[in-house]
């Protein structure tokens, strides 16, 4: 095996395009010029299987060779021992068997604890850093939420965020996606909208902005970074006569980091933010909420977008998109973010490696 450690892909939900996405990259030999080994958690007969559907759409011209090795709990030390020939296989396969059939399209609840089964696994490998990343594929929420599967506080399943961060033990991590025009971090994440000023609190705004500060500078090397805060009313409040949290709360917390020398924005109306002048003179932007920043960001790059959780004990990135249930096994799914977030969790692996 290489010297390096593996980077760690989940393909989440098995009816979605997670599977497709590795097959697509494994053919463009896109896997093996990372440098490091890639491992891929799936169930191998499903894996088998959509391979031939996109042997039979043409968008695979041949089907890429892995290597296969059951993963239990118990066999958790096969897989950090596993004997990997690297040279002969796109990736390493950890085979998790979903109870029910997979059809590509369409979702099963029966097979979402296996989802479920994928995330424990790749927190324990990252966590005992047998692998140096997670990179995570696209898994329905609601397909784990309608089978009752919880994070770990007991509250109902609301993303790859929220599952590592208790998984971690962490009170707070950050949500950011990345692209070429811009970063973006997120106060809250996924939280139905009526929840969202709640939420706003002087410690998550302040605890958002140190993570934020800490991770600009571990995770891409920028010790002194411009931030620019949206605020969370229109026009930022309009000086109290449209909302109050701008002057009540997140002003205050944002005055406490200016005073203490960082480059960061008061809270900005967020209409007007999002616009060139202000982003060419920034490194990052925090959002209070999911649908302010992020359907901007992803007009701007859906596709060459990366998620990442900073604020984790290990490195996690992510794809942009979901599960396309529309795309599943046709072959018409771009892999160009599952790239992306492979390249950054590398960068970052390497990185680290330098730093520690
Ligand atoms: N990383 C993740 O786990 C993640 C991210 C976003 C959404 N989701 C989940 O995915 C499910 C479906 O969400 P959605 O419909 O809002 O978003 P989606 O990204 O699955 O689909 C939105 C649109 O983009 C297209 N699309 C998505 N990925 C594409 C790709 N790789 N190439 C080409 N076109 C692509 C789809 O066909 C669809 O038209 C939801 O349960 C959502 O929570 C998961
Ligand atoms: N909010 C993310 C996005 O829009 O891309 C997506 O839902 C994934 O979130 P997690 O990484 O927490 O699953």
């Amino acid at each position: 095996m290489s010297q390096k450690q593996p980077l760690l892909i989940t393909t989440g939900e098995p009816a979605g395009i997670g599977m497709d996405v590795v097959l697509l990259l494994a053919q463009e030999g896109k896997l093996q010029n990372l440098n490091r080994p890639i491992w891929v958690i799936a169930d191998a007969n499903a894996m088998q299987a959509r391979a031939e559907q996109l042997l039979a759409t043409g968008a695979l011209k041949s089907c890429p060779t892995w290597q296969s090795i059951t993963v239990t709990p118990s066999s958790m030390t096969d897989v950090n021992n596993a004997d990997f020939d690297i040279a002969n296989n796109a990736f390493l396969l950890l085979d998790v068997p979903c109870p029910a059939p997979v059809q590509a399209g369409y979702i099963d609840t029966k097979n979402a604890a296996m989802v479920a089964k994928q995330l424990e696994i790749a927190h324990q490998l990252a966590t005992n850093e047998t692998v140096a990343a997670i990179v995570t594929g696209p898994l329905q929420k609601s397909a784990l939420i309608d089978a009752d599967i919880k994070l770990l506080d007991g509250t109902m399943f609301s993303g790859h965020t929220e599952f590592f961060m208790q998984q971690s033990g962490c009170k707070k991590v950050v949500m950011m996606l990345a692209n070429q025009a811009m970063k973006v971090a997120l106060v809250t994440t996924h939280l139905a909208l009526r929840d969202v000023p709640a939420a706003i609190t002087a410690d998550n705004v302040r605890q958002t902005v140190q993570i934020v500060l800490d991770d600009m500078q571990s995770k891409f090397g920028m010790a002194s970074p411009r931030i620019l805060v949206c605020g969370l009313n229109p026009h930022a409040g309009e000086g109290g006569h449209l909302g109050m949290e701008e002057i009540e709360i997140i002003n205050p917390v944002l005055q406490e980091f200016i005073a203490a020398g960082v480059d960061i924005s008061e809270a900005m109306p967020a209409d007007t933010l999002f616009t060139t002048r202000h982003l060419s003179n920034c490194d990052a932007v925090i959002a209070m909420y999911h649908d302010q920043g992020l359907p901007v960001l992803k007009s701007h790059g859906f596709g060459d977008t990366v998620n990442l959780t900073l604020g984790l004990p290990y490195i996690r990135t992510s794809v942009d998109h979901g599960t396309a249930l529309d795309l599943a096994g046709r072959g018409e799914a771009s892999a160009t973010s599952l790239y992306q977030a492979l390249i950054m969790a590398n960068e970052m692996a390497d990185k680290s490696l330098t730093t520690s």
